[in-house]
Formats: C-alpha cells, sequence, structure tokens
C-alpha cells in the first residue's frame, strides 16, 4: 500500500491530516524552506497530540552539508519516529562525512535522505545509506516554484529510485509540489510514500491544511494491498517463452542436391510455463529463451539431418526436459525449396500434464 506522508507545521495541522487519512504526520515550516524544521518543542507537542496513532517525523532543516551542524539538529530530533536529512547540493565527499557523523544516531531514531530533484542528486550514495543504517531515501524538489518532481526527473529514473531503494531494504518517498493528477502516474512506481505540502493547503505552500484537500490527494491513493496487487494469473493458463523466425544455415533434407551443403531453416518455439512471479526480477526466476536458441544452434551444428520433422520432434523433447517446461509447439521450415516457406508444426506436452 502507498502511504500518505503530509507535511503539517505542528499539533493543530496535525489533527487535520489525521482526520483526512494521513499515514505519516511530517513535520516542517514551509515558510523556513523545502526542509525548513520546527523546533523541538513543537515536534514533542505534536507527538502528544498524534499519541502513537500514526508515525512522525521531523525534517532536521535546510541546512550546510556539514557533519556537526546536521548531526546536532538531528540528535535534537530523535524523539521521531524518523528524521529526513536534506542532501543539499554539496561535494561527494561532504555529503559521505555527514552520512557517515549520522551512523550512531541510526539506531535511535529512523533517518531518511532527502535527494533534490532540482539539486544535483546522486543517488550513487542509496548503498552508502543502506550500509549506515538509513531507514529510507526519498526525493523531494528545493525550489517549490521551479516546477514539479518530473519536471525535473523523469518516470524512468523515479523508477529505477525507487526499485534501487527497496532491492537494498530501504524505504521510499517521492515527494515535490506533487499535483492530484500525479499520484496515479506515480503510484505505479509502487513508492512506499508519496509526500505532500502545498496540495494539502487552501493556497500557497505556507498557507493552512485544508482537510478537504487532504481526503482528495487519500482518496486518489490506491486503498489497499488488494488492490495494488490485483494482478494475477488466467486460471489454467500459463506464460509463454518466445522465440519467433530464427533462421539459421543448416545441412538438411532427403535429397541427393540437398547434401553437402546448408540452405537456410527457419524455427519458431512456443513454450508454456507456469506463471511468472510478480517479484521475478533476475534470470534465476526464469526460464530464458536463450536455452531455446542455443538447442537450435546446437541442431544446426551437428551435421546433416534428413527431415525437418526430426528436428522439430528433437527440439521439442530438448525443450520439454526441462522440468519448468509444460508444453511446447516447434515450427520448422525450409525457406528455400520454392515457395516462401515449408516445414512442420507440432505441439508436445509433458506426460502427466500440468
Ligand atoms: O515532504 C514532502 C514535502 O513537504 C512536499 O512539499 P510540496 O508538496 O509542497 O512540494
Amino acid at each position: 500500500m502507498i502511504k500518505l506522508l503530509a507535511s503539517v507545521t505542528g499539533p493543530h495541522e496535525a489533527g487535520i491530516v489525521l482526520e483526512g487519512g494521513a499515514d505519516l504526520v511530517d513535520l516542517k515550516d514551509p515558510a523556513k524552506g523545502a526542509l525548513g524544521a520546527v523546533s523541538p518543542q513543537v515536534l514533542a507537542e505534536t507527538m502528544d497530540m498524534v499519541g502513537g496513532r500514526r508515525p512522525v517525523s521531523a525534517v532536521a532543516g535546510d541546512l550546510p552539508v556539514l557533519p556537526d551542524v546536521v548531526r546536532e539538529a538531528v540528535e535534537a530530533r530523535v524523539a521521531a519516529d524518523f528524521v529526513k536529512i536534506g542532501l543539499f547540493p554539496a561535494s561527494r565527499d561532504a555529503r559521505l562525512a555527514v552520512i557517515e557523523a549520522l551512523r550512531p544516531l541510526a539506531n535511535r531514531t529512523g533517518l531518511i535522505a532527502v535527494f533534490f530533484a532540482d539539486g544535483d542528486p546522486d543517488f550513487s550514495l542509496l548503498p552508502v545509506l543502506a550500509e549506515a543504517g538509513f531507514r529510507g531515501a526519498m526525493i523531494d524538489t528545493i525550489g517549490k516554484s521551479s516546477g514539479r518532481l518530473m519536471a525535473h526527473l523523469s518516470m524512468t529514473a523515479l523508477g529505477d529510485f525507487v526499485r534501487h531503494a527497496r532491492d537494498l531494504g530501504l524505504m521510499s518517498g517521492l515527494a515535490g509540489s506533487l499535483e492530484p493528477p500525479d499520484v496515479p502516474r506515480l503510484a505505479v512506481l509502487r513508492p512506499d510514500y508519496l509526500g505532500f505540502r502545498g496540495a494539502l493547503t487552501t493556497g500557497a505552500r505556507d498557507a493552512p491544511v485544508d482537510i478537504a484537500a487532504v481526503r482528495t490527494i487519500r482518496a486518489l491513493l490506491p486503498a489497499s494491498e488488494a488492490s495494488d496487487h490485483g494482478v494475477e494469473p488466467v486460471a489454467g493458463r500459463g506464460d509463454r517463452i518466445l522465440v519467433r523466425d530464427f533462421t539459421v544455415p543448416m545441412e538438411i533434407g532427403a535429397y541427393d542436391h540437398e547434401r553437402g551443403r546448408t540452405q537456410k531453416v527457419r524455427f519458431s518455439v512456443e513454450a508454456e510455463i507456469a506463471p511468472i512471479g510478480a517479484d521475478a526480477r533476475s534470470m534465476a526466476d526464469i526460464y530464458s529463451y536463450d536455452l531455446i536458441l542455443d538447442a537450435i544452434r546446437a541442431l544446426a551444428a551437428r551435421g546433416h539431418t534428413d527431415l525437418v520433422e526430426t528436428l522439430a520432434v528433437e527440439l521439442a523433447e530438448t525443450v520439454l526436459a526441462d522440468a519448468r517446461i509444460r508444453e511446447v509447439t516447434v515450427r520448422v521450415e525450409k525457406l528455400e525449396l520454392g515457395p516462401e516457406a515449408v516445414g512442420i508444426e507440432l505441439t508436445r506436452r509433458r506426460a502427466g500434464g500440468r
């Protein structure tokens, strides 16, 4: 489920966003910049008001990228469930020094790094953050009048960020002047959080939060895991691995004039496998079409074969020898005998059914 992060200025606005369905109460002072901080006092009052009903995050502030300055600001806010730390424009070394300085605080609060889409984001720091004990990473924008998140980063780049964070065990969040129509588009990328301030107010970013605006955003977020994962295989049908029109020269034919030379033979294969899991990401999770291509190359390399029928049966048997294959259809066509193509198509199924 994709959660709603709502940025508020203190306890009063926290009450409003909770009523509107926020999943994370995020404290910040929008009048003081992208990550303008509220005082530890306001943090304490807001935590009291929220009373553990939802996690509370606090931003560390629009700070220079200096280890001591940032560590001190985070230390003052470790009572929050999460503290968000901006990786503002700076050299890689300066950012690394800040990350390292925060390592000792990682078991006192949930550290969340904030990359800025318009502030030279360096996503190669994601593994460094994971190793230093950070709990998550998000992308926001610094310049709140210089366009929405997607004006600075493509959907592909945002999707890569979410995937990379997830692979590293980091929560991910996306924010940056987002508007209601952005929600379904970004929800497709499946970040853990979408974050809002401007879209939750009655007007400007530092105007008061408005319950109707919060509800509008809430209603746009996918309601449950079920709707997030509402994709399932069709009962009784497998997925299909395809090799289409793979043409190789080979020695083939029962006539004398077909011996001692090669001619073009075209192979097409459709192999049925069990439905691929939604979490398939690597070669280890799938049956590769390369195995079929290799089997065809081996047939072509082994010398003369009289009949295309022999090739088709052998190829089907080779493919079905892999226990993951349920059924295979093989087409073998000779391409140099006058018509466009002559050949055979056959289907074989694993004995014993599915
Ligand atoms: O953390 C999220 C931000 O508060 C988003 O603010 P914004 O929607 O005004 O850019």
